[in-house]
């Protein structure tokens, strides 16, 4: 936040500013927020005509219509007339009760519309920033905490709603106080006048007391975003918070942060309950002033009364006006963070691209590619070439950047330099749904989600029939798997896949990419975990499927290796060589794995 936004005012200036941006999500909501001003008006208008015709009532039952005092006699003859235009007490009872039923029901109406508005700000929000989350670039999702992301996408979204209705109302309590203060200046001027300058007193009063109220409201979200941290911590790390035996620290760190988040919240409600009974007191005081002055300023005391029952009725809006205000004022970091995860603002976007896939193309290239993750170089003026139809071998030691170059050529990032190219075009340029759905990668970090084998399968492609998937489980050794397991494919593999063995996780990876059928197929070390029996047998299954296609693969098994028909050996980010695994290792491709980093 600012430091404009750490005070109460700078928090609601900052709010309002980014609830008005946020506001464009939801143009109905927009549109609609002068409709809900008028019926808050109307029913305010209700309201402060019901009061009147109460106090017109009251002059009639005692007699007084006929008053000459000086201040309240215009009062007593205007009274007097809409007596006269009612037609008798009787007709002045239905009126009032008329305005109280028409307040309550436009009351209702306006609650019913302004619910609905806030829930749907609410959904396009959550909606806007998840559609972010998946369009966005990959990179900015990577540089974000989870704990963050969650936040605004879980909590954060809900508070646009409950600020959209804070604000309404407190446009209202404006135009409220406005009618009722007309109605307080036609009967005194001077009353009024002080009565408002007073008021001016206690808001500024009000302002000092909730200046924290922002600050409060970004260590309340702080807070509440570690415990999230520290929730996803227990869930995706319950395994080896287990093996290590640090469930007690865990759970000592989740307690000191649960309490962390109570303090925070506590400190703001204690705030927010202060404000409460100082703005009541606040007025009240005002009331009694006026009450005691009145007589001083030589006013009627009729008209007091009615100034005392109109200011009373007042009271109210101004309260809700000061807890409005302040809830305004404590969403500010809220909607900060909403709105910076919609907006464009610090982000790019993965390059859609123009271009067709060709149907057929020659070689893939790396042309003086750089790459790097913020200051960390992980690739240095990288060139190479994997020929098409054939299958190529990246090896390098741990850390030598292969997987950059994967994510590279899955377009999860783009080159800082150099070029990637399909023959002379630039993969960049190619329509990113074409060019992903001619490629598929079945990897070591198998990104397996929470659900059934099937589900994951089908991520490749959603549309596959029977035939297909059986297909894709028997040339990856899932069928002797799901043969054993209760509900064959829709058996649920738990968070990550960690129902499953290491290597029953890779045959579901290797499934869904065979699935696919792509003209570019990635194995980064896809059969690792496997026996070498069944590696045997997948990979012939696999040479004979994708025979005449473009394969990648990453591995340390030189078997593997002596295989292929091109073979690109990197090291610490650069180029080491390139050609045919007898020309790149020679008489030394001794079968070690050191051989190959
Ligand atoms: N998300 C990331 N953020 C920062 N640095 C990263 C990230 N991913 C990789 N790196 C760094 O980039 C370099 C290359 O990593 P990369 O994963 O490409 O290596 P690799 O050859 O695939 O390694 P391995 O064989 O161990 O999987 C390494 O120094 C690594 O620490």
């Amino acid at each position: 936040m600012g430091k404009e936004a750490d005070t109460g005012a700078g928090g609601r200036i900052a709010a309002l500013r980014d609830l008005n941006a946020l506001l464009a999500i939801a143009p109905a909501a927009k549109r609609a927020a002068p409709l809900l001003v008028i019926m808050g008006l109307v029913a305010s208008l209700a309201e402060t005509a019901g009061i009147s015709l109460i106090i017109v009532f009251l002059y009639a039952a005692f007699g007084q219509l006929d008053d000459t005092g000086t201040v309240a006699r215009d009062f007593g003859q205007a009274a007097a007339s809409i007596l006269e235009w009612l037609g008798g007490p009787a007709e002045l009872a239905t009126a009032i009760f008329a305005l109280i039923v028409m307040r309550g029901v436009i009351a209702y109406f306006y609650n019913r519309i302004a619910q609905g508005l806030g829930a749907r700000i609410s959904e396009k929000a959550r909606n806007a920033i998840h559609g972010e989350y998946l369009g966005v670039s990959y990179d900015f999702i990577r540089r974000h905490e989870q704990a963050e992301l969650m936040e605004v996408l879980g909590t954060d979204s809900w508070g646009i709603a409950a600020a959209y209705n804070a604000f309404t109302r407190l446009i209202i309590n404006i135009c409220a106080t406005a009618v009722f203060a007309f109605f307080l200046f036609m009967l005194s001027w001077r009353i009024t006048l002080i009565a408002f300058i007073c008021a001016g007193a206690v808001s500024f009063f009000l302002e000092r007391l909730s200046r924290p109220v922002t600050q409060l409201g970004a260590s309340v979200k702080a807070e509440h975003q570690s415990m999230g941290g520290l929730m996803l911590m227990t869930l995706q790390g319950m395994r080896a918070i287990r093996a290590y035996g640090r469930e007690k620290a865990q759970d000592a760190a989740f307690v000191k942060s649960s309490a962390s988040a109570r303090e925070s919240l506590a400190r703001m409600e204690r705030l927010s309950a202060a404000i409460r009974p100082a703005t009541e007191i606040g007025y009240l005081a005002i009331i009694c002033l006026i009450v005691g002055g009145a007589g001083a300023l030589k006013v009627d005391f009729h008209a007091t009364l009615t100034i005392v029952a109109l200011l009373y009725r007042l009271q109210p809006h101004l309260q809700e006006f000061a807890s409005n205000s302040l809830f305004l004022a404590q969403s500010a970091p809220q909607l900060q963070s909403v709105r910076r995860m919609i907006g464009p603002e610090g982000k790019t976007y993965p390059d859609p691209g123009m271009r067709p896939m060709p149907e057929t193309f020659r070689s893939i290239a790396f042309r003086d590619v750089v790459f790097g993750y913020e200051e960390k170089e992980a690739l240095d003026r990288v060139s190479f070439s994997i020929p098409a139809g054939r299958t190529t071998a990246l090896v390098g030691a741990s850390g030598s950047g292969k997987t950059t170059i994967v994510n590279l050529l899955l377009r999860l990032y783009r080159p800082e330099a150099g070029q990637i190219l399909l023959d002379d075009t630039d993969i960049a340029t190619i329509r990113r749904e074409e060019w992903l759905r001619a490629i598929a990668v079945a990897g070591q970090d198998i990104d397996l989600v929470e659900g059934t084998v099937r589900d994951n399968v089908l991520m490749a492609r959603s549309d596959a029939n029977r035939a297909a998937l059986a297909d894709a489980y028997a040339l990856s050794g899932l069928a002797d798997m799901l043969a054993g397991l209760e509900y064959g494919d829709r058996d649920w593999i738990g968070q990550q896949g960690l129902n499953l063995s290491g290597g029953e996780r890779q045959r579901v990876g290797l499934a869904r990419a065979i699935l696919r059928d792509p003209g570019i197929l990635i194995l980064d070390e896809a059969t690792s975990a496997l026996d070498t029996a069944l590696e045997a047998r997948v990979r012939t299954c696999l040479e004979q499927r994708f025979a005449g296609r473009t394969v990648l693969i990453i591995t340390h098994r030189l078997e593997t290796v002596r295989n292929v028909d091109h073979v690109v050996r990197i090291g610490n980010g650069r180029l080491l060589a390139e050609g045919p695994p007898a020309e790149v290792f020679g008489p030394h491709a001794d079968g070690s794995v050191a051989a190959l980093g």
